[in-house]
């Protein structure tokens, strides 16, 4: 298997649904079936947090993700856990700045995608160095969903990244909506990611289509 495309990175960046165990109120199997039905394009397992799952029930509910998502042919990304990732044979993982060097993470997956945080224009370049596919940017709006989030920069720091030509697949990440996905894309973002939009969400297969209008 190759490298995936930056081209292709850009369709399956185009609406990023992010989940774990703790946030979601319902069982993760049935809001991931509904938001998969309402268009969602990539799909990344990120358990973490003071309640998160570890072990064997951290894997199991891993598998059973994975396993939905190859129903339905969308790829299955890991967040952090670059041993799961691997054990799992995800399609790829995500890491920040305080987890595994990505040159190193990448040497770990060969060519699966490797997705990167970024904050800053340093970051973003040192991700497309190490052999990052796509850089998560932001939060770009502020959320509670993240306890540690630094501070929301607006979908300014997208454009920036743009204007000091940074051309990587990029994701926007952090309070993003119905409401303010057009922005983020407006930005220069190739798509949006999204943990409470869809996750708490009364009509998850709804929201995910919504969402997926707004980046059109
Ligand atoms: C993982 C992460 N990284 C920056 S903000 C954030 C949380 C995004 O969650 P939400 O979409 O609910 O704001
Ligand atoms: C922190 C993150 C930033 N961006 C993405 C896409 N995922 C993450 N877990
Ligand atoms: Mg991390």
């Amino acid at each position: 298997m190759a490298r995936v495309s930056a081209n292709k990175m850009r369709e399956l960046l185009k609406v990023y649904f992010i989940m774990g165990s703790v946030n979601c109120k319902r069982k993760p199997a049935d809001v991931l079936e509904e938001a998969i039905a309402g268009g969602i394009t990539l799909f990344q397992y990120r358990e973490k947090g003071a309640r998160a799952l570890t072990g064997e029930e951290k894997w199991r509910l891993g598998k059973e993700l994975q396993a939905i998502c190859q129903k339905h042919h969308i790829p299955f990304i890991v967040n952090d856990d670059v041993d799961l990732a691997i054990e799992l044979d995800a399609d790829g993982v995500h890491i920040g700045q305080e987890d595994e060097p990505a040159d190193l993470v990448r040497k770990k997956i060969g060519d699966k995608i490797l997705g990167v945080s970024a904050h800053t224009i340093e970051e973003a370049q040192k991700a497309v160095v190490q052999g990052a596919d796509y850089i998560g940017v932001g939060p770009i709006f502020s959320t509670n969903t993240k306890e540690d989030a630094k501070k929301p920069q607006g979908p300014k720091l997208i454009e920036s990244m743009r204007k000091q030509g940074i051309d990587i697949p990029i994701v926007g990440i952090g309070g993003i909506n119905i409401a303010n996905a057009g922005q983020v894309i407006a930005s220069g973002a190739d798509g949006i990611s999204v943990i409470s939009a869809i996750c708490l969400a009364d009509d998850v297969k709804e929201s995910a289509a919504q969402l997926k209008k707004a980046t059109m």
